[in-house]
C-alpha cells in the first residue's frame, strides 16, 4: 500500500490576493506512521485535507495504491461526476480527523458510532462500538448529543469514531491538542499496533508523539524541505530525537534565510 503525492499545488482564493497552501510537493509514503511537522501556516493541514480527498488540488494529482489490483486517483481532472463513485470507495478504507472544536450534529455518540459501524460494513458492529465506548472512555457520554461535546471528551469521540471502520489509511490533524495524557499514551499504542499494515498520516507539533514515526516530511512555506526514513534522518543529531532534529532544521532555516 502507498500514496503518491505528484506536483501537489493549492493555493487558496482571498480576497485580497492568494495565498499558498502548498506548492509543487512530491513524495511517496507506504504503510507505516507519517508524521508532518512545519510552523504555523507551512501547509500540514493542507496536505492533509487534499489527501483526504475533502479538498481538490489545483494541480498535481494523489494516487492512492491499496494494492496490486486497486488504485485510486484524486486530482482536478478526476473530480467528474463519472469517478465520484470510485472515490467513495476509496473514503471507505480511508478516515480522517481534522481539528474541529464543535460539531453541529443533535446525534447522540452511541448511535453515532453505531451508524458509522453500519455505514462501514465491519464485522460485528455492535461489539465493536461497545469497545470503541469503552476504550476511549466514552461510557458517560454514550446518550450525549455531539454538539455538546468539546475538548478532550471530543478528541477522545472523533478518535473513536475515526478508528470504527478500521480504516486502512488514518489522517490526523494535531490529534494531541486537547487530549490528556493517558488518551495520548492510547493514540500511540493504537499507532504501534497499525504501523505494520496500515497508513497513518499525522500533522503534529507534538514531538512525543512525532516519536512514533517511520517517516517524516518537513514542509516549509507550502514546499516539502525534507522526507524519508525518521530513523535516517535523526540519525544526523546528537541526541537522535525527532525534537532535536527539528529543531536543527529551523535553525538552518533561520540561517539560511537570514544569508540569503
Ligand atoms: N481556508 C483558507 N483560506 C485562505 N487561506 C488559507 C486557508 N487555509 C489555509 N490557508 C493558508 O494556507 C497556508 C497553509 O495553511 P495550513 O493550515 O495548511 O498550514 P499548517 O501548517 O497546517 O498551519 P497550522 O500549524 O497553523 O495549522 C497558510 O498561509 C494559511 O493561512
Amino acid at each position: 500500500m502507498k500514496i503518491d503525492w505528484i506536483h501537489l499545488t493549492k493555493q487558496y482564493d482571498q480576497t485580497l490576493g492568494s495565498r499558498l497552501g502548498l506548492l509543487d510537493f512530491s513524495a511517496s509514503i507506504q504503510t507505516g506512521n507519517t508524521v508532518v511537522l512545519g510552523e504555523k501556516g507551512a501547509g500540514k493541514s493542507t496536505l492533509l485535507r487534499l489527501t483526504s480527498t475533502r479538498m481538490i488540488p489545483d494541480d498535481g494529482r494523489i494516487v492512492f495504491t491499496i494494492n496490486s489490483d486497486s488504485a485510486f486517483i484524486w486530482s482536478k481532472s478526476h473530480v467528474r461526476a463519472s469517478e465520484f463513485s470510485n472515490i467513495n470507495l476509496l473514503n471507505e478504507k480511508m478516515s480522517y480527523v481534522p481539528k474541529v472544536k464543535r460539531l453541529d450534529k443533535d446525534t447522540a455518540v452511541e448511535m453515532d458510532l453505531k451508524h458509522r459501524a453500519y455505514a462501514t460494513h465491519v464485522s460485528n458492529p455492535k461489539k465493536r462500538v461497545v469497545e470503541a465506548i469503552a476504550k476511549w472512555g466514552l461510557a458517560a457520554y454514550r446518550h450525549t448529543p455531539l454538539h455538546h461535546l468539546q475538548g478532550e471528551v471530543l478528541n477522545r469521540y472523533l478518535l473513536a469514531h475515526s478508528l470504527i471502520s478500521d480504516p486502512l489509511i488514518w489522517i490526523l490533524d494535531e490529534p494531541t491538542l486537547e487530549l490528556d495524557e493517558m488518551s495520548t499514551r492510547l493514540l500511540c499504542y493504537e499507532l504501534q499496533q497499525r504501523h505494520t499494515q496500515r497508513i497513518t498520516l499525522i500533522a503534529t507539533s507534538d514531538m512525543h508523539l512525532a516519536e512514533c514515526a517511520d517517516d517524516l516530511i518537513l514542509l516549509d512555506r507550502g514546499m516539502c524541505r525534507r522526507y524519508g526514513k525518521k530513523k535516517l534522518l535523526t540519525a544526523g543529531v546528537r541526541e537522535g530525537t525527532v525534537a532535536a532534529w527539528y529543531k536543527a532544521m529551523q535553525v538552518f532555516t533561520r540561517v539560511k534565510s537570514s544569508h540569503p
